[in-house]
């Protein structure tokens, strides 16, 4: 008569679909129980794929038909993905996400990620479930703002799963590539970079999730809104008249992809003095207002230089969180109010039909591969660039 310990040397040769490690490598055999000449076992995976659950169940018995006279195998597995986007056309490759909020700057150094971190944290306190893709490739600073570095991610079958900290599910380019790690990131690697962080990581059924983008306007952001419908942009930049020239750029881009501009962040507007809280004009403020009412969109909050948001990026700790009471807290949780409140009213519209790609696959959107010599004379570029 087999025993569990017989059960389970048997299951090491099974190996989970598409992967060499065995069931019990991965840790997937839960129980194994005997009862007179039936073997039930208990097996908890991680895809909700019906097609690896049926090849599981079909290399089970095969596996064990020599050794017990009858199987029972229970198998959890998680829900099938839910199409929570509101979006039914165009392309949507993570579907269970409600809403995609992208954080832009026309330059670096602005306070993008700073922006991403508190607006999100925010949107946590108020009820949403919610998550932070650090798409920042080229400088990705989301794990030292949120208390992450030196963390190790967490692999499961092939997907990585978020880290779970200050109420919000968060995963970075910079827990996946290692500390110090320099990479010359070419347009084909952007795009498969921004494809793997939306498809291949574990993310929940999120109401939001807000993605920190690489500052200003190429690839990355392309390859974001022809993946998934993008349900607004937010723009942060400084008040000086030179910030607002990049910040149009950006601006710009959203319109080009048919992205509804959630609003701008002014932030570095005036300095509050920690001694006695007095709040001073530096850079220019309300500058922004203008530029909103341009792009027929609306300030969603005037943030001062507060050495306390500074520090909380520094420490991990971010001052929405952390120091509620602060003036700069309360402006993050106000902005992240009338945000949460445009992402409501939009979110049933959006689609990202009309920017996807018209190349043949395999043809980059600018690459003149493909096109007809004669062609590229008379057009300039294959692709429609001239
Ligand atoms: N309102 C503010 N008050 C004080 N310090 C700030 C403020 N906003 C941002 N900072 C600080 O400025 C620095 C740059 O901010 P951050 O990294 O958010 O900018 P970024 O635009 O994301 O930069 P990058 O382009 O390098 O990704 C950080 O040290 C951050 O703590």
């Amino acid at each position: 008569m087999a025993t569990v310990a017989d059960i389970k040397s048997a299951l090491e040769n099974v190996k989970y679909p598409g992967f060499a490690k065995s069931i019990i490598e991965f840790g997937f055999v839960k129980d194994v129980q005997i009862d007179g000449s039936a073997c039930i076992l208990t097996l908890d995976i991680t895809s909700s794929a019906k097609e690896v659950e049926s090849k599981l169940r079909e290399d089970i018995t095969q596996t064990l038909s020599g050794i017990v006279e009858e199987v029972i195998i229970n198998i959890k597995k998680p829900e099938e993905e839910k199409q929570q986007s509101n979006s039914t056309s165009g392309k949507n490759i993570a579907p269970h996400i409600k809403n995609f909020v992208m954080v832009s700057s026309g330059k670096g150094g602005v306070g993008k990620s700073t922006t991403t971190v508190n607006l999100a944290v925010a949107a946590a306190m108020q009820g949403k479930r919610v998550g932070i893709l650090d798409a920042d490739i080229y400088g990705p600073n989301i794990p030292r703002m949120m208390g992450l570095q030196g963390r190790e991610v967490e692999v499961i079958g092939n997907k990585a799963k978020p880290f779970r900290i200050h109420g919000v599910d968060v995963m970075s380019m910079g827990s996946l590539m290692q500390e110090g790690q320099a990479l010359i990131w070419r347009g084909a690697m952007i795009m498969k970079a921004i494809e793997q962080l939306l498809r291949d990581i574990l993310w929940e059924n999120l109401d939001i999730l807000f993605i920190d983008m690489p500052p200003g306007t190429g690839d990355a952001q392309l390859t974001l809104a022809q993946s998934v419908p993008v349900t607004c942009g937010v723009n942060v930049t400084t008040p000086q008249h030179v910030a607002l020239d990049d910040s149009r750029r950006s601006l710009d881009m959203f319109e080009k992809l048919h992205i509804p501009i959630g609003g701008i962040i002014e932030n570095m507007s005036g300095f509050i003095c920690p001694k006695c809280n007095e709040e001073s004009d530096i850079f220019g403020m309300g500058t922004c207002e203008a530029l909103a009412e341009q792009y027929n969109t609306q300030v969603l909050g005037n943030l001062p230089i507060e050495p306390a948001i500074r520090e909380g990026g520094d420490s991990g700790k971010p001052v929405v969180y952390f120091q509620p009471e602060s003036e700069s807290a309360k402006r993050y949780m106000i902005a992240s109010q009338k945000l949460i409140e445009y992402v409501d009213q939009v979110s049933d519209n959006v689609s990202n039909e009309e920017i996807q790609p018209t190349t043949p696959p395999g043809v980059s959107a600018c690459s003149t591969a493909g096109a007809s010599t004669q062609a590229k004379s008379s057009n300039g570029g294959g692709c429609g660039c001239h």
